[in-house]
């Protein structure tokens, strides 16, 4: 027993503190224990939330449908307060290809563009082929530093990583993550698994971006960039079902450049290709952005008007008819030439009974007709009844 200060007898330092010891550092064990188990399970939570995201988007099997499983799904596994999208389009072939095949932008308000990577805001320095690979860049939410990359921020945001989508060491543009926590990123975390993360939706998206480009390209006619006859035959038919079953009108136009023949023996074959592109480009003008146009071959057009009766469609016909016999088509500043079309209009008719390919064939026919009837009479005009 040693004596304290006070006189009392303290106990024997051996025993007692030991006792005190293991009791604290059992419990502190515990906690640390409690703690790591819980850490553990929320990030096999996590890890497997993940999993089942990472396999929904390799399963994406268009635009849509992979950009929009990415706004809605990973903000909620991964906690998160915004999430966009950055990708660089430089010359808007990605945009372009998208609405051409019905996409429509303003559903994805986070779905963003930019024509080049330094406007990613990502620190990128001066690059070239040799640069290492760029890293996530971490920390505190800048309204106006931050602008471009979350436009829609919500109120609160606190913290964000910008995240590069690589492909192949090419940058393709930025995944942007934000939080209203402001320690979840900071410059000094590991970011191993937002870079993992990244780079499968990089792939995912370059996948996806390539495949709705061959599928733009084997819809359109490559001279002229409107759609092909294969495409018009496809949606003539879902067109058809559709219009019958809700009792709307649609009208088919078949239309056909007058004595191309004369133009090319004019002009040539690249100049005759020019004349093809500049009657797609004013008849397209005159349609509406639901309406189809196509190239059937040659010098021949149609167009597919949704929601519109024999009166409507031939009125637009002869807005057509009009804007490409209206003007000159400049070849060269010394080489103008004029050009007309000829038009038949048919519209489908609702009281027809039988099968959408025979009543598809049947509309194609009619107005073929028609536009025959419009070349024997004269050429430049619309025909849209029968004469008697
Ligand atoms: N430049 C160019 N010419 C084409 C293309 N496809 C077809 N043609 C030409 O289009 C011309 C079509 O001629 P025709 O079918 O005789 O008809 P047309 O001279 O337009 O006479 P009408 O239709 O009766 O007014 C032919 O000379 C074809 O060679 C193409 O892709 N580019």
């Amino acid at each position: 027993m040693t004596q304290t200060a006070t006189g009392k007898l303290a106990p024997p330092a051996s025993h007692a503190e030991p006792a005190h010891d293991l009791a604290a550092e059992n419990r502190a064990l515990r906690a640390r224990m409690a703690y790591l188990l819980e850490q553990a399970e929320r990030n096999h939570s996590i890890m497997t939330r993940h999993q089942a995201f990472d396999l929904d988007i390799v399963g994406a099997s268009n635009f849509p449908e992979l950009v929009g499983t990415i706004f809605r799904v990973l903000p909620v596994i991964s906690e998160l307060d915004n999430v966009t999208l950055t990708l660089i389009d430089e010359d808007a072939d990605i945009r372009t290809v998208m609405a051409k095949l019905d996409v429509v932008f303003a559903d994805y308000p986070d779905l963003l563009f930019v024509e080049t990577a330094d406007e990613l805001g990502l620190d990128l320095g001066r690059r070239n082929a040799y640069s290492p690979t760029p890293k996530p860049l971490l920390g505190m939410y800048d309204k106006q530093r931050h602008a471009v990359s979350f436009p829609n921020a919500p109120a609160g945001l606190q913290s964000v990583a910008l995240v590069p989508l690589l492909r192949n060491k090419r940058i393709i543009g930025s995944l942007n993550l934000g939080s209203c926590d402001p320690t979840r990123f900071t410059p000094s975390l590991g970011t191993d698994f937002i870079e993992h993360m990244a780079s499968i939706i990089a792939i995912c998206l370059e996948n996806v971006i390539s495949n709705e480009m061959l599928k733009y390209i084997g819809l359109t006619d490559s001279l002229t960039g409107v759609y092909n006859r294969r495409y018009i035959d496809r949606r003539l038919l879902e067109e058809i079902a559709r219009a019958r079953r809700q009792q709307y009108p649609i009208s088919f136009m078949y239309l056909d450049i007058d004595h191309f023949k004369r133009v090319n023996d004019t002009v040539g074959h690249g100049g005759g290709d020019e004349v093809l592109r500049e009657v797609a480009s004013r008849i397209k003008n005159e349609l509406r952005t639901s309406d189809a146009l196509a190239r059937f071959g040659g010098e021949e057009f149609v167009a597919l008007l949704i929601n519109a009766n024999l009166e409507s469609a031939a009125f637009v016909a002869e807005r057509i008819r009009a804007s490409v016999a209206g003007s000159l088509i400049t070849l060269s500043p010394s080489l103008q030439l004029s050009v007309t079309v000829s038009i038949g209009v048919a519209t489908l008719d609702l009281a027809a009974e039988g099968e959408g390919a025979d009543i598809a064939r049947e509309l194609v026919a009619r107005a073929d007709g028609l536009l025959y009837h419009a070349k024997e009479s004269g050429r430049n005009r619309v025909v849209s009844v029968r004469a008697a």
